[in-house]
């Protein structure tokens, strides 16, 4: 028997599977298969999720395991920070030590278990890095520049302005008014540039932010591959950094922040390394449900989850008192 867990950061939902448990791990084309199946809101497994965390071994110095992310489209994504905290506390579990690294496409990330947030709200921090200005990085073209900080990019939307920045999965971030953040433009962008584009050709994650004091933003993304999500821990990061860049007199580097979103809150850092940076993101790792299946069911073109024996954690319900006591915004 294989098991797989269903876990969200700030709801932010996936299902982990761990590869190692397979006598015959599943391959690439399996992978992508199973997540367009389990992730479909509607007729997919517990109401779906956003993508699917696939933990394997990693050989790497100091690594407990290597992360891989699967968007629902099936598309795969050099990163996840709302993932790699739910995969840290997993392998956290697994292996009993608290501070270790993960290897992920591009580099090995530090993760930390914290102390809980409330009782049965697990907390974890992840390091949210390589980050990258290049157009080259992301990629994005024909807009007349090789970098996008804080610029008025009308062929974007007008008057608003900018910033795109790979951590290394790319996003591209507004801070923009009440009445901007509450219209559709951050639906009608999101989709624009997730489709065939002269901008982004990759696609990229759209985020729309918001100051609501002086170390508390909110953010609302619109993630390539998913659509509109309660949260994006890479998304908050990135926010977090062009923040810290564009209002360089509040000197906000090392300091906490707080990033609200539709799911819930973070917490993050930003700091500099070298002549470079990278963001600390601390946040809940819940798990909702064990859920218990046959590795062959699971190699199937069409897995039926009346094999699935699911096992709920009621770890949800307290995060969501949890929300409503601290509120996220
Ligand atoms: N929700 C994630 C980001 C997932 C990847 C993204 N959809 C992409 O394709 O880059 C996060 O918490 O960072």
């Amino acid at each position: 028997m294989i098991q797989l867990q269903k876990v969200h950061g700030s709801q932010n939902k996936f299902f982990l599977l761990d590869q190692t448990q397979f006598q015959t791990p599943l391959s690439k084309g399996e992978l992508v298969n199973l997540t367009q199946q389990i992730t479909k809101p509607e007729s997919g497994l517990l109401n779906g999720a956003d993508g699917l965390l696939v933990v394997r071994n990693s050989d790497h110095a100091q690594t407990l395991g290597k992360m891989e992310v699967v968007n629902a489209d099936g598309s795969f994504a050099s990163m996840c920070g709302n993932g790699l905290r739910t995969v840290g506390r997993y392998l956290a579990q697994k292996y009993h030590k608290e501070t270790f690294k993960v290897e992920t496409i591009q580099s090995d990330l530090r993760v930390s278990c914290q102390p809980d947030w409330a009782q049965k709200v697990k907390a974890v921090s992840v390091e949210i890095s390589p980050v990258s200005f290049a157009a080259t990085a992301l990629p994005f073209t024909n807009l007349g520049y090789y970098e996008l900080i804080n610029q008025e990019v009308p062929e974007l939307a007008p008057k608003l302005k900018f910033s795109a920045v790979a951590v290394p999965n790319p996003h591209l971030i507004s801070f923009v008014s009440d009445d901007i953040f509450k219209s559709d433009l951050l639906a009608k962008l999101g989709a624009k540039l997730n489709q065939k584009n002269p901008f982004f050709p990759d696609g990229v994650n759209v985020s729309f932010a918001q100051v609501l004091s002086a170390h508390h933003l909110f953010v609302r993304t619109f993630e390539r591959g998913v659509g509109f999500t309660n949260a994006c821990g890479t998304a908050m990061s990135a926010a977090s950094l062009i923040y810290a860049l564009t209002c360089q007199s509040m000197n906000l580097f090392d300091k906490l922040l707080t990033v609200s979103n539709p799911g819930g809150f973070v917490q993050t850092k930003v700091h500099r390394r070298g002549h470079g940076y990278w963001i600390e993101l601390i946040g809940n790792a819940t798990i909702t449900h064990y859920i218990d299946v046959a590795e062959s069911e699971l190699h199937q073109k069409h897995p039926d989850f009346n094999n699935f024996k699911v096992t709920p954690t009621m770890e949800d319900e307290v995060y969501q008192e949890f929300i409503t006591t601290h509120g996220n915004n």
